[in-house]
């Protein structure tokens, strides 16, 4: 199991107390496995994320990433797992604009101490970016953008890729390219992958869904 979520409940303070967003969500993932999670705005979907990806911490349940539980570790280790074992894919692709599409792409993987040069370029072409190389992310269309976003990260070899509405800024036509090349890739390496979408027709080309409503999946 490359992720196992257990009755995670999330509060956050509102006007009058504490509102409940999680109210108990439990889901797991194997590898190779590819997951949509829906649910309507404001259902608590990106706050689940941020949960799984160490950025926020549970207020009561378990979470275990690449079989490390990640409630109970310190800033430090859990910073230490994002770099090697979780990769993020958001909509903002979060690219640096001072840095080459190459740099960016082995921005992340360099940092985990994980770059290997022959992975990058292939990915880099499988995603078309091979003659893009050398230029910045500014002479680059929305849709090259994401393509280095999800290079980006998958350069890095995470076991586990979340990924929030990565496609949702894109037009119809480039959104279901780039999700297809990006489900192929993440196959290949064999990470795990769960995503945000509030898309029906791209919750459908994954392997399965499951949708967040009154804090809990159903
Ligand atoms: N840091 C925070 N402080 C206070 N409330 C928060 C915080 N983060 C999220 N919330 C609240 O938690 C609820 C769930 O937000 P979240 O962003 O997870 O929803 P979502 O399902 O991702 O929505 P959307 O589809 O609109 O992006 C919302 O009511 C939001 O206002």
């Amino acid at each position: 199991m490359v992720l196992t979520v257990q009755n995670v409940m999330k509060s956050f303070p509102g006007a009058d107390g504490d509102v409940p967003v999680l109210r108990g969500v439990s889901l797991s993932l194997e590898r190779g496995e590819t997951l949509a999670l829906t649910g309507e705005s404001g259902s608590g979907k990106s706050t689940l994320l941020h949960l799984i990806g160490g950025l926020d911490k549970v207020d009561d349940g378990s979470i275990t990433v690449a079989g490390r539980e990640i409630t109970s570790m310190n800033d430090r280790d859990r910073s230490a797992l994002r770099r090697t074992e979780v990769g993020v894919i958001f909509q903002q692709f979060n690219l640096i604009p001072s840095l080459t599409v190459e740099a960016n792409i082995a921005f992340q993987a360099r940092l985990g101490g994980a770059f290997d040069a022959d992975h990058a370029a292939r990915l880099s072409r499988a995603l078309g970016l091979g003659d893009h190389l050398s230029k910045y992310p500014e002479a680059l269309s929305g849709g090259q953008q994401q393509r280095v976003a999800i290079a980006r990260t998958l350069t890095a070899r995470p076991k586990l890729v979340l990924a929030d509405e990565p496609t949702g800024n894109l037009d119809e036509a480039t959104a279901s390219e780039v999700l297809g090349q990006m489900l192929r890739l993440v196959r290949e390496t064999g990470a795990a992958l769960l995503m945000v979408t509030h898309s029906q027709s791209v919750a459908r080309r994954m392997g399965r869904h499951v949708h967040l409503s009154q804090g809990h999946v159903v």
